[in-house]
């Protein structure tokens, strides 16, 4: 007996379906009919796997909207950071994540790729609510509300470890802030710990032509030939942006096989750049897609940011086979879950079940000729009306599951009042 049948689902390529899962992974695709414990009627909606944000801050989701006009250094220095000195505490992150996890369940997401501060409240949540987060403190190279010195950053990363390590549904993740906030030494004592625990490194690389120049005065190399020259790169480090890469990085990058999380829509905001993602997968490059901070996007729709990232590829390259639906869904999907060991992103026998319903039966998604197609160029996430994380039902109807809206209410007006003041003295 199946704990969650779905009955009368549309898989593209393969017709009307049911699916089976059991203790959280997909044990059954066919037409049989099955007993469960709980059944859901798909009446013929379309079942995709779940989207995997790879790079996200999901707690500014309370500074969301905050400096919409300035490039990443100003707004890091000039905006960002000031109001996370000022702001920044547990209930802050606690609150954030509540907000960012329910906005991304509402869009489709069921894993989440997080660095921020007090990652602990972040995991917490996640767990309450039921989604899969790799989360981690940013370390940099000066002080924070979460630790004061490298030691301080070291030894509070362990002990983050060690809480996290194997627990249910999120996992720990070691995140050095990037290359020009943590110097070679800081650089090489998180490889050590991450070697050590074997663990995945999340890090800002490469993002701004700035940073390039900026890496390149320091050390004398570009970002990715700095983080190569120190022996930092592996499998296990995921590099989000990766924007401004010469083609001797990208030869690196594919040797070391290092994961890419492509952020176009805050690359754009920021006025950062285009990453030529469409060359990294040709070369075979592990491409991902993450929507970076909810204020710095403004959002964290991973289907919006799937097809900003396929028209991107298109119009810069004037290619219009660049980058085909197929490739594009499996790099919102799968690729993000398999960057991290999760066997999840494929509707298949013996993948976990992080999946989406999709009605695609209303006047924008019709005639449906190409259901991934259009799922990438016509639908809106609002069209996801089912969202299942490892075999639980998060989301149904749109109802979410485990979230109260009135609450996401009541703590956005809370933040709201007491942040709009400070903003006039920035
Ligand atoms: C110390 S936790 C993470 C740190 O990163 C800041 N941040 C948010 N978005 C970006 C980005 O695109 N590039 C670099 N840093 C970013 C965030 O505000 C936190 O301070
Ligand atoms: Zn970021």
């Amino acid at each position: 007996m199946f704990d969650l049948l779905i009955k009368d689902a549309q898989l593209p390529g393969k017709g009307r379906v049911n699916i089976g899962i059991k203790d959280g992974v997909i044990s059954y695709v066919g037409d049989r009919e099955s007993h469960a414990k709980e059944i859901i009627h798909a009446h013929g909606k379309y079942v995709f796997p779940a989207f995997a944000n790879m790079h996200t801050h999901i707690s500014m989701s309370l500074l969301r909207g905050i400096g919409a006009d300035f490039s990443l250094k100003d707004w890091l220095e000039k905006v960002i950071w000031p109001l996370e000195g000022k702001f920044v505490s547990p209930e802050f992150v606690r609150d954030g994540a509540l907000l960012g996890i329910a906005e991304s369940i509402l869009s489709g997401t069921t894993l989440l790729m997080d660095m921020y501060f007090f990652e602990e409240e972040i995991g917490a949540v996640a767990q309450e609510v039921g989604i899969r987060i790799g989360l981690g403190f940013g370390i940099l190279d000066f002080p924070t509300k979460v630790a004061k010195t490298q030691e301080e950053y070291i030894k509070r990363a362990r002990e983050f470890v060690k809480v996290f390590k194997g627990a249910h549904l999120v996992f720990p993740v070691l995140c050095p802030h990037a290359p020009y906030t943590c110097g070679p030494s800081t650089l090489l004592k998180i490889k050590e710990l991450a070697d050590e625990e074997n663990l995945y490194i999340h890090i800002h690389v490469a993002e701004t032509k700035e940073e390039v120049e900026r890496i390149r005065e320091t050390y004398g190399k570009t970002p990715v030939m700095h983080l190569e020259s120190l022996g930092f790169l592996s499998d296990r480090v995921i590099c989000a942006h990766m924007v401004w890469l010469s083609e001797e990085e990208r030869q690196v990058v594919k040797e070391r096989n290092v994961k890419v999380v492509h952020c176009p829509e805050s690359n754009l905001k920021l006025a950062s750049g285009i990453a030529p993602v469409w060359d990294y997968v040709r070369r075979g490059i592990h491409v991902c897609l993450g929507t970076d901070g909810p204020a710095s996007n403004d959002n964290l729709d991973m289907l919006e940011e799937t097809s900003t990232m396929v028209k991107l590829q298109r119009g810069v390259s004037l290619d219009p086979k660049a980058m085909d639906s197929e490739t594009a869904l499996r790099i919102a999907t799968y690729n993000g879950f398999s960057a991290c060991g999760i066997k999840a992103g494929k509707v298949e026998e013996g993948y976990e079940a992080d999946l989406i319903l999709v009605d695609m039966d209303k006047p924008h998604l019709q005639p449906l000729y190409d259901p991934v197609a259009q799922l990438i160029y016509s639908a809106k996430s609002s069209d996801i009306d089912t969202v299942i994380c490892k075999g639980k039902v998060l989301m149904e109807k749109r109802e979410l599951k485990t979230i109260d809206m009135d609450y996401l209410r009541f703590i956005a007006k809370k933040w709201r009042e007491q942040i709009e003041s400070s903003l006039r003295s920035l």
